[in-house]
């Protein structure tokens, strides 16, 4: 059932009994009142993820504006800003780092990663190319007792610098140079907690993902079957959403309660995103220790091999 927001236009329409909403009625822009940010982001704590179709309005700079009313935009740490903006990040399937299809959470390899993504479709192809998210918070929520109790204890290392292989099945060329080349030209660590307490919220999520290296004080073999039965609650079906794209389309994500996932299912089409992301805060577990960052862009000379 759809819900209009008071002293709004908005429409909110859940997709899932579990994550993610369509809202309807809204032009994004820099110039909504602050009772429309309020609102949209009530509905993304809320949701997880919250979608708008037709922002064919929105352009970079448009897009960038309307970021910045939720928080300082957060420039990647390796990946330079597309040409002529502060912090547009572009995935371009035409191009090395331009298919995003292992599960993570943004940027987790630094300590303050960011709260909230903002990403536009640009292009997309007439088949294929739908996202999923899963929530990290409701993931928590529904392991046994005796698995939350071990996990609220764990922390691990996320590192830019992950197994590439243990995600790709492929590896064009031109991927593994864009890893070596640029992901991974400066090297990052950071060790999160696996149960992050929502600064928002308190819900507690979990924190894993692609960039897990492993969990502290495990070998790497236990850390990876620890990982996965974790990992398997996240991206239970019923724990996601999938959303099949039109160009214009906007989806904004609290990257403290999700993972996600493109598909990368559309052959050699082109498919062009652009994402914004928010400036976060350290993550605190549920005993009150922050993340720390372990490396902070040390040069790696080994990417320039
Ligand atoms: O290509 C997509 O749909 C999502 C890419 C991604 O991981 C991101 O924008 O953070
Ligand atoms: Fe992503």
């Amino acid at each position: 059932m759809s819900t209009v927001v008071p002293n709004t236009e908005f429409e909110v329409i859940p997709l899932t009994g579990q994550i993610g909403a369509e809202i309807r009625g809204v032009q994004l822009s820099a110039e909504q009142d602050e009772a429309q940010i309020r609102a949209i982001r009530q509905a993304l704590l809320e949701h997880k993820v919250i979608f708008f179709r037709g922002q064919n309005h929105l352009d970079d700079l448009t897009h960038e504006a309307f970021a910045r009313r939720f928080g300082p935009l957060y420039v990647h740490p390796t990946v330079s800003a597309r040409n002529a903006t502060n912090a547009i990040f572009e995935l371009d399937s035409a191009f090395g780092g331009g298919r995003a299809n292992a599960w993570h959470t943004d940027i987790t390899f630094v300590d303050a990663y960011p709260q909230i993504s903002i990403l536009r479709a640009v292009v997309i192809p007439s088949a294929g190319g739908d996202t999923v998210w899963a929530n990290t918070a409701n993931a928590y929520r529904t392991l046994p007792q005796e698995l939350r109790d071990l996990a609220d204890k764990l922390w691990a290392l996320h590192t830019n610098d992950f197994d590439y292989g243990v995600y790709q099945d492929e590896h064009p060329e031109q991927e593994i140079e864009f890893h070596q080349k640029v992901f991974i030209q400066r090297l990052y660590e950071a060790e999160h907690p696996v149960v992050r307490v929502h600064p928002e919220t308190a819900e507690r999520t979990l924190v894993l993902g692609q960039f897990v290296k492993r969990i502290v004080g495990f070998s790497s073999s236990d850390s990876r079957r620890l990982v996965s039965i974790l990992q398997d609650h996240i991206t239970r079906l019923e724990n996601t959403v999938r959303w099949k794209w039109a160009e214009g389309d906007v989806a904004i994500w609290d990257n403290r309660a999700t993972q996600h996932y493109a598909i990368n299912d559309y052959g050699d089409k082109r498919r062009v995103v652009r994402r914004v992301t928010i400036a976060g805060d350290v993550p605190v577990s549920v005993d009150g220790k922050k993340s720390v960052l372990r490396k902070n862009g040390v040069a790696n000379n080994a990417s320039l091999a």
